[in-house]
């Protein structure tokens, strides 16, 4: 049975609030859907958006795609226009894609209220348009806008828009819940009707919006119920609250039943490419979305660990290898002795066998956490932790005696915004063997007191200057003690290829990230691999 995965991440995920793609990031992520393995790659709506138009010119002749096909967008001939006369139609055989996906009206009430035609004209419209992008060579799908709403109002009419498509030539006609208001039994018995109405040759597809967080649900309903040909986008990307996710709708297809929907098994690549996506539409990754988020295989719970190190699949619904995403184990106040030997395993300590110590740690982890450390967010200060009770002290590089930082406002501005005019550092320590007294300026105290203690560091240790600070979070903990409450800072660091979390937590934001910075670049100094003291 031929089942279509269509991809519309680039035409309707764009249409998600905040997105803008360029011409040149259409470009780049067409490839990348290529190699999920997805069947069509909708890249916009060439003539309504210069773009767009402009990505099926490039595509050309900077796009090979090796598996996926290009498809047009775009809508029916105007009202009362004849076709070839339609400019917009028009601009969809000048984009050259094989395959044009026309949206149409099949709610009656759209027809008369949004379009202000007839019913009749806009069966015409559907059929003109159809038959005559066929008689051009294209392949045609019919995206039935509001199909499902439409069926509740007037099953008749919208059954006769499906046909008008399929009479014309159309290859598939996609039922679509524009509004993303479906309920899954409801698109199951319209699927089904429409099924009955036009028999078992025709093709039916399904597009998904997520108004009910039931976009993935209602796809595997339509294709449960005879759809053959689903469409979605990469992350779930999309006009309000979204498309229907297409790597939950293929994973869930391929893995709970057993069709193979993608080509060159593209779906053990899904959460690299997902990712990949997300750096390009600079929209960060959701980490708790199904399969390929980050958070997908994370284990916090004890009890789950405990069971995981016996067999994984006790606590997970698939392999997380099957769609390319990794199990990984969070260290925190809920976690046992099993969470801090799996975690230890991921981080390369076999800890097998070694109970005095995995209770140690999680004690130790248990009562930080209490006093407000957080250490599932901050893997190399976990590490450091571990470390020091494997080995009896932490990883000596240097030896602070004394920091201080000031900041003076200009004078006379001491109110209000912008009345700082320096912040400036100084950081006292031992390291290669020589007292060093440095300072440092920045535009804060943290950053002032990050500069001196880099300048500090890097004729011993050359390779601080590869350290960038990518992150910084303050989290006021008890917060009714207002300005005397607990504060803890998470950095972010990076050396380039890698990036790791250090935790800090203290009675002021200073002190805070000042030990957030020495886990930073400790462990920084660990991972280059510096011998320490
Ligand atoms: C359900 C979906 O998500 S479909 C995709 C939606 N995506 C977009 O709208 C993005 C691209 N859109 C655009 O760039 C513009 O809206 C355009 C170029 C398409 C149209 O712009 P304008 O000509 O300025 O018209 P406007 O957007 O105000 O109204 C849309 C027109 O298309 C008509 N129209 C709407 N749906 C259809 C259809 N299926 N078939 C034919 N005509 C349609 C409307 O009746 C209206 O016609 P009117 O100008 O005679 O009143
Ligand atoms: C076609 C389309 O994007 C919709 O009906 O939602």
């Amino acid at each position: 049975m031929t089942f279509d995965v269509y991809d519309t991440t680039l035409r309707d995920g764009a249409q998600q609030e905040g997105m803008n793609l360029t011409v040149a990031d259409k470009l780049a992520i067409a490839p990348l859907l290529d190699e999920l393995g997805v069947g069509f790659i909708e890249g916009g709506w060439p003539g309504a958006i210069p773009k767009d138009t402009e990505f099926f010119r490039r595509a050309r002749t900077e796009l090979t795609l090796k598996n996926a096909v290009l498809a047009a967008f775009g809508a029916t001939r105007k009202a009362g226009v004849t076709v070839d006369a339609d400019p917009q139609v028009r601009a969809l055989l000048d984009a050259e894609a094989p395959v044009v996906t026309l949206v149409a009206k099949s709610d009656v009430r759209h027809v008369e209220r949004a379009l202000r035609t007839t019913r009749e004209e806009n069966l015409a419209m559907i059929t003109d348009t159809v038959r005559f992008l066929v008689a051009q060579g294209r392949r045609v799908v019919l995206d039935a806008e509001h199909f499902y709403d439409g069926f509740r109002f007037d099953p008749a009419y919208a059954t006769s828009a499906v046909r008008a498509a399929f009479d014309a030539g159309a290859e598939v006609v996609t039922l679509c819940d524009t509004n993303g208001g479906m309920l899954p039994a409801f698109v199951t018995d319209v699927v089904g009707a429409v099924r009955a109405a036009v028999g078992q040759g025709p093709r039916l597809g399904m597009h998904a919006h997520n108004d009910t967080g039931c976009a993935v649900a209602n796809s595997l309903a339509a294709v449960a119920a005879g759809a053959s040909h689903v469409q979605g986008t990469v992350n779930g990307y999309g006009e309000r609250t979204g498309n229907a996710d297409l790597i939950a709708v293929v994973a869930n297809l391929e893995l709970k039943h057993g069709v193979e929907l993608l080509v060159n098994a593209g779906l053990r690549e899904a959460t690299r490419i997902a990712h990949a996506i997300a750096e390009i539409t600079n929209i960060a990754p959701f980490a708790r979305q199904p399969y390929v988020g980050a958070s997908a295989f994370a284990h916090k719970g004890g009890l789950h660990a405990s069971a995981i190190k016996v067999d994984p699949d006790l606590y997970q619904h698939v392999d997380p290898v099957a769609v390319g995403n990794d199990m990984r184990m969070l260290v925190s106040e809920m976690a046992g002795r099993a969470s801090i030997e799996l975690k230890g395993r991921e981080l390369g300590f076999d800890l097998t066998g070694q109970g005095d110590l995995l209770a140690r740690v999680t004690t130790r982890v248990k009562d930080a956490e209490a006093a407000g450390y957080t250490y599932d967010a901050a893997d190399a200060s976990f590490e450091l932790l571990l470390r020091e009770e494997l080995t009896g002290q932490r990883p000596v590089y240097f030896e602070v005696e004394s920091w201080r930082t000031i900041i003076e406002t200009l004078p006379g501005q001491g109110q209000g915004r912008g009345a700082v005019a320096s912040a400036e550092a100084t950081v006292k320590l031992r390291a290669g063997g020589e007292r060093i007294v440095s300072t440092g300026e920045g535009n804060g105290p943290v950053n002032a007191l990050d500069q001196a203690l880099r300048k500090a560091l890097v004729r011993t240790y050359p390779q601080i200057e590869r350290f960038a600070l990518t992150d910084f979070k303050v989290r006021i903990l008890e917060s009714e003690q207002g300005t005397d409450s607990t504060t803890r800072v998470l950095v972010v660091t990076t050396d380039g290829e890698r990036t790791w979390s250090t935790v800090g937590v203290g009675p002021n934001i200073i002190e805070a990230s000042w030990e957030a910075l020495l886990d930073a670049h400790v462990f920084g100094l660990l991972q280059a691999k510096v011998e320490a003291r």
